[in-house]
């Protein structure tokens, strides 16, 4: 039976990382397209992770390098602000589905975000707080009704479970599970995993 829930490990810089996260049944292997970024990967590290069997998330900056670096991934993330044009664009070039995500800070309607991402196409829309999005649950916690919503940002051990147990199906992690920029912890890696899978949502 496939898993509730999606559990995303992003930031994914080389193959061995990749495949020691398919082992621990991580859904969705996130490959950063921007070498500005640290812990950015490849589009041939992303082929060499589709041909261990992962899916792979091409985790992308801005419009233009979409365009410019089309990748063999399963999902296209728009790691950018974007329009409902630019989503259709993208979906009718490429034919994937579409990761949205949205920055939070506490005060943007993200209910009329996330119905507009997902009448332009997308197919999962991921709430973003780089400072953490732990301590904006209680102003977010009725999205997790919608399995197609997800939580990122310093997500780790010591709030997944909360999170789960909140509701969220969907959630995004990266910096918690390295041991240094661009490398995992595969103890930390097994810990976090073992924790969204163990816990039910209540609400
Ligand atoms: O991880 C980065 O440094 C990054 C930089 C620029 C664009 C995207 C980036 N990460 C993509 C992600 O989806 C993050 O992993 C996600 O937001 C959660 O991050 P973290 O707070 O490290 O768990």
């Amino acid at each position: 039976m496939p898993n509730e829930e999606i559990v995303k490990i992003c930031g994914i810089a080389n193959l061995e990382d990749a495949s020691a996260a398919i082992d621990l049944g991580y859904d969705i292997m996130g490959v950063i397209l921007d070498t500005k970024v640290i812990r950015h990967g490849t589009v041939k590290l992303i082929e060499d992770i589709k041909n261990i069997g992962g899916t792979t998330a091409a985790v992308y900056t801005s419009f233009e390098s979409v365009k410019e670096n089309p990748s063999s991934a399963d999902y296209i993330q728009l790691h950018f602000s974007h329009s409902q044009k630019q989503i259709r664009d993208i979906k009718d070039e490429f034919g994937k589905k579409i990761i949205s995500v949205i920055t939070y800070a506490g005060k943007e309607n993200l209910d009329a975000s996330i119905k507009e991402k997902i009448s332009a196409g997308s197919d999962l829309v991921l709430i973003e707080s780089r400072e953490g999005i732990f301590k904006y649950l209680p102003n977010i916690v009725s999205l997790s009704e919608n399995s197609r919503v997800g939580v990122a940002g310093k997500i780790d051990l010591s709030n997944v479970s909360e999170i789960r147990r909140r509701g969220f199906r969907f959630i995004d992690a990266s910096r918690s599970l390295e041991i240094r920029p661009g490398k995992k912890d595969y103890s930390v890696m097994k810990e976090f995993i073992k924790s969204v899978r163990c816990i039910h949502a209540t609400v």
